[in-house]
């Protein structure tokens, strides 16, 4: 099967170690795909290659079978596209913008803006040009929301966003998969596409480091706990037992074990016999997963 959006070997070197550099991954239909990765990391250069804004210096990007660059009109009918940073021509209001938006894009509605537009709490009134930059990047999620297009692409989507608004636009692009949407989003906070993404490629300094699918995060059965002793004499004897401990605090008696589920009887029988102050679990968040795997690589 070819893939929908499919980033093949692409570089683009700015020279000084700046740019993409051999970058690939597959993003199949109906995905939620998250491209993390620090500032400057290269994730505005790959998306703006996806939207044929830049000429590859090697490799290709393909959407739905089009090259992105050399087919970049015909592939903008199948991408509805939130750049990074967002400048909105002329005088129009915000309905006028999205009005147009959507006539432009042929199949949009306009019902369908005004429902995201009135959740996202987002006054359509307003001049596009005097808007705040939260506003703007309402009117951007609306717009291609609301465009109807197969495919997402958007350059970190919930910039300017509050916590609030932030959960709104993750449960909005569930509800874009839901319908068969296939969603492609940059970003550099790892809790936001923890939450919403089936998978996430993770990008440093212009390479892609790994691709993780999301499952094997959320249905870890490795699981860590954190524990503290009573007494040294505890502390010590648990640490002579045939469990994985990952980390020590022993001026504090605590210690974190590793331990996958189905050993996690024998764990709590063999804790019978200790004083513990606490026993808890520590959940692993993709960004320890990250730090951890990053950690193991150098
Ligand atoms: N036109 C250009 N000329 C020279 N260097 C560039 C150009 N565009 C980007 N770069 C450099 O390439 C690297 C990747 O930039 P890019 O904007 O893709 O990163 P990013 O991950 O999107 O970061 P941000 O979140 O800050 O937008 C950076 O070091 C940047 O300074």
């Amino acid at each position: 099967m070819v893939a929908y959006i499919d980033i093949d070997h692409l570089t683009k070197d700015y020279g000084k170690g700046r740019g993409v550099f051999d970058v690939s991954l597959e993003v199949e239909e109906g995905e939620i795909y998250g491209f993390v990765g620090v500032n400057g990391a290269g994730k505005t250069t790959t998306i703006r290659h996806m939207m044929g804004f830049l000429k590859p210096d090697e490799g290709s990007v393909t959407i739905k079978g089009l090259d992105a660059t050399k087919s970049s009109a015909e592939v903008k009918r199948y991408v509805s596209y939130i750049p990074g940073e967002i400048n909105f021509p002329g005088d129009t209001t915000g309905e006028e913008f999205l009005k147009n938006q959507i006539y432009l894009s042929g199949r949009g509605s306009w019902e369908y803006a005004k429902e995201l537009s009135d959740l996202l709490q987002l006054d359509v009134t307003a001049k596009v040009r005097s808007m705040s930059k939260g506003m703007k990047q309402k009117t951007a999620i609306v717009s291609a929301f609301a465009s109807a297009a197969d495919i997402l692409i958007m350059d970190e989507p919930t910039t300017g966003l509050d916590p609030l608004m932030r959960d709104i636009f993750l449960d909005l692009i569930k509800q874009e998969k839901e319908k068969g949407k296939t969603i492609f989003m940059s970003s550099h906070i790892f809790q936001e596409v923890e939450e919403a993404c089936d998978r996430v490629a993770v990008i440093q300094e212009g390479k892609i480091i790994d691709v993780i699918d999301m499952e094997t995060i959320r249905y870890n059965k490795n699981k860590y706990y954190r524990m503290e002793f009573k007494s040294l004499k505890d502390f010590e004897h648990f640490l002579r037992l045939d469990y994985q401990i990952d980390k020590i605090k022993a001026g504090d008696l605590q210690l974190f074990v590793q331990i996958h589920d189905k050993d996690i009887n024998q764990l709590i029988q063999d804790l019978k016999y200790f004083d513990l102050v606490y026993f808890k679990e520590v959940k692993v968040t993709f960004e320890d997963y990250i730090t951890q795997t990053f950690k193991e690589e150098v």
